[in-house]
């Protein structure tokens, strides 16, 4: 049985005024059975703030993006190494808002896998098809694809974790079927295990793409779901933590 991970991505959400929510799912975790990693990426803002509330807690702390060199002349970016000194553990790449909003290709999306392997935190490597691509019968095609280009062999130790997102049902209210999610990450589950062998069985391979508290015991409970990467219910405490519930009733 791999460990669930329960991950919130805030997305461009949250001045200080957020951080109390760290607290309530810091103390939420402190009432629950242990049943499953949990982990906030924050805007970079208020990264090492909720590091700071959130440690020597269940809770860990994450990024949303990384640039793949250690440091340099590349204005406004954060290396891997940062996050790490801030307190992030994870750090999530190759989001598709990331690969839409700033021309990310899967080769730019390794290296920055391969960064945070560098700096010691795990890179989340997000992977997902679009409705034009699902609707023209290409969605295994193209996750195949991104999964080959977008994780570097520097994570062969299976130090890394995937994020199926189809596009078309982020931030949309429209999450794909039980089945649509078993049939990509049960592929997603063989490529692993074709190119990593016994390191690619352990890999967690969370669904993102409007998971609920009332939809999340269903997609949790799905052999290949180990977690979901979760955007707008993230935001509030309760609906968090009630997903996290959802991941450990399955246990
Ligand atoms: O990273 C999170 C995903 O993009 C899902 O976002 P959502 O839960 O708001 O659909």
């Amino acid at each position: 049985m791999i460990r669930p991970l329960i991950a919130g991505n805030w997305k461009m959400n949250g001045t200080s005024a957020m951080l109390p929510v760290v607290q309530e799912v810091v103390t939420g975790l402190s009432a629950r059975a242990d049943g499953a990693d949990c982990l906030i990426c924050p805007p970079a803002t208020l990264l090492e703030r909720a590091a700071k509330v959130a440690q020597a807690s269940a809770l860990a702390i994450g990024a949303q993006d990384c640039h793949a060199k250690e440091a340099g002349a590349h204005t406004g970016d954060l290396s891997a190494e940062m996050i790490a000194d801030a307190g992030g553990r994870y750090v999530i790449v190759g989001h598709s808002e990331r690969r839409a909003d700033h021309f990310e290709s899967s080769e730019i999306v390794a290296n920055k896998a391969a960064a945070a392997k560098r700096a010691g935190i795990t890179p989340i490597i997000c992977v997902g098809e679009t409705l034009e691509e699902r609707e023209a019968g290409r969605t295994l095609e193209i996750i195949s694809d991104q999964l080959a280009e977008s994780i570097p062999d520097a994570v062969c130790d299976g130090s890394f974790v995937v994020a199926y997102e189809p596009v078309w049902a982020i931030g949309t209210g429209k999450v794909a079927t039980t089945e649509q999610v078993d049939e990509v990450h049960n592929a997603i589950r063989d490529k692993l295990n074709q190119r990593f062998a016994d390191a690619g069985a352990s890999v967690r391979i969370l669904y993102g793409g409007s998971m609920k508290p009332d939809n999340a015991a269903g997609l949790l409970s799905l052999q290949n779901v180990n977690g979901g990467l979760i955007g707008g219910a993230s935001l509030k405490a309760a609906d968090f933590l009630a997903i996290y519930d959802a991941g450990i009733s399955n246990l």
